[in-house]
């Protein structure tokens, strides 16, 4: 909530999924679009986080992004291969934002 272009870019990601899958659709494309949002996941994008040199002004943000691993958890790579293989083979899904937690596993966001 605190890095606004980082927030902006995400949404952005949506928007433009969702209205690329509608003109998909409608111009018969031929292609599905759909969104995959995981949490945390075990790569090596989360040892960024203890290098100034990639956050810059963000760096002072780690120790609460840390946090957030911690009560949150960090998923395999797997879970989100499962994820992905389900937007593949399912051909109802178009548009869709599939979101990926520790918490709640695979679940969608409706609008
Ligand atoms: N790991 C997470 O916790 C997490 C969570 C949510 C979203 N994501 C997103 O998932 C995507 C993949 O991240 P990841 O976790 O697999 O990270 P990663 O660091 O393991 O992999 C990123 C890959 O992108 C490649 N890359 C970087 N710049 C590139 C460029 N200009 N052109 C081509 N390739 C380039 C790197 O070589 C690397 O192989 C990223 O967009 C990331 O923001 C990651
Ligand atoms: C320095 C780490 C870089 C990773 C960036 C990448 O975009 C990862 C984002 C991962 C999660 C999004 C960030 C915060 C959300 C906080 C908690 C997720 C809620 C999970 C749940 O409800 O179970």
């Amino acid at each position: 909530a605190h890095c606004p272009v980082y927030t902006a870019s995400k949404h952005g990601v949506l928007g433009f999924t969702r209205s690329l899958a509608e003109a998909s659709r409608l111009g018969n494309y031929g292609i599905r679009i759909n969104a995959l949002c995981p949490s945390f996941v075990n790569t090596a994008i989360l040892d960024t986080i203890n290098h100034e040199e990639n956050l810059g002004n963000f760096y002072q943000f780690k120790d609460g992004v840390k946090n957030l691993i911690k009560v949150f958890g960090v998923l395999e790579p797997s879970v989100i291969a499962d994820g992905f293989v389900q937007l593949l083979e399912d051909d109802s899904l178009n548009g869709a934002v599939m979101k990926i937690t520790t918490t709640k596993g695979v679940h969608f966001e409706n609008y």
